[in-house]
């Protein structure tokens, strides 16, 4: 019998989860029985009770790996305690962007992802901090945490409902000031990007490499409302580098000063932040991952 693992399911993720959370588990069970193995599941019952479930069951058995079962919040909250451990983290992508699993290139089909968990190489990828809570795939402010906040008060996930919001907040939407590593700018987004893009292959950061020890920082400027529609195809045909209204730099450390407590997302978690001074770094290999 091979080593065990513990599958954890957020059957709040995506569009797909909470309906069909007793199917998935079925079909886990045959997976692992199918490569003489055998799986653990466990449900989340609201948010942050993925990361105590993986600090409880860690080290209860010799896991081959914790699988977080949903999106990139989830993820997030299943890979925090493993940073730096050797217990793998595993990806069953049920969100609804799941930019780390595109990134990685874990399919997106319920069985073939997951053949891959059970068939699949371990790789060791960077982590990072943003004013000390661990991302995986992409942190930042202004627009997109707009629509990650507004985004998390909607009833519905999914594609449609992330579309439909963006393109309610884009009208009204105003870009800020920050001070960038003492310089002064202006942006209508600030990124962080530790994977390329935010997830439904809206690649915010084509270049972004998670193993080169260094986030992609990516400043999207003010912009006319007319450059939307072009900035929107650069963004899904992996083209923002050619955009005259974006900046990019590779940093391993950077201080963001704002006039007041920003709103901010990890992994498109939105938080209203209480200090006006964020700190962003790098953690280079950190984090096991099946892919
Ligand atoms: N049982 C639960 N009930 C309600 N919310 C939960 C529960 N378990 C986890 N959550 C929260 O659900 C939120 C959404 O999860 P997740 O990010 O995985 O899905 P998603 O937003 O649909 O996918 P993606 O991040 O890939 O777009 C997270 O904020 C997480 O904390």
């Amino acid at each position: 019998m091979e080593q065990p693992y513990l599958f954890i399911l957020n059957p709040h993720s995506g569009t797909f989860l909470g309906r069909n959370s007793r199917l998935i588990e079925k079909a886990v069970h045959e997976m692992a029985q199918t490569y003489n193995s055998r799986a653990t599941v466990l449900f989340t019952q609201e948010r942050a009770h993925a990361t105590t479930l993986v600090s409880e069951h860690m080290h209860r058995e010799p896991w081959k790996a914790i699988v977080a079962v949903g999106g990139d919040g989830t993820i997030n909250e299943i890979a925090q305690p493993l940073v730096g451990q050797a217990i793998p983290l595993g990806i069953l992508p049920l969100g609804s962007g799941n930019g780390l699993a595109r990134h990685l290139g874990i399919p997106l089909k319920l069985n073939a992802a997951l053949k891959r968990l059970f068939t699949g190489q371990v790789t060791t990828i960077d982590t990072a901090l943003i004013n000390h809570i661990p991302f995986f795939c992409t942190a930042g402010m202004g627009f997109d945490a707009y629509v990650g906040y507004r985004f998390s008060k909607q009833p519905a996930r999914g594609l449609s409902t992330y579309m439909k919001v963006s393109f309610e907040s884009y009208w009204s939407y105003r870009p800020q000031s920050y001070r960038l590593n003492g310089v002064e700018i202006n942006a209508f987004s600030l990124s962080f990007a530790n994977a390329g893009q935010f997830g439904n292959n809206a690649w915010v950061a084509p270049q972004a490499d998670l193993q080169d020890g260094e986030l992609d920082i990516c400043r999207i400027k003010p912009f006319p409302k007319w450059y939307g529609t072009s900035l929107a195809y650069q963004l899904f045909t992996r083209q923002m580098r050619t955009s005259r209204y974006i900046d990019y730099e590779k940093a391993t450390h950077a201080v963001v000063e704002t006039t007041q407590p920003p709103l901010i997302h990890y992994d498109g978690e939105p938080l209203q932040l209480s200090t006006s001074r964020i700190e962003v770094s790098i953690k280079p290999k950190s984090l096991r991952v099946i892919i």
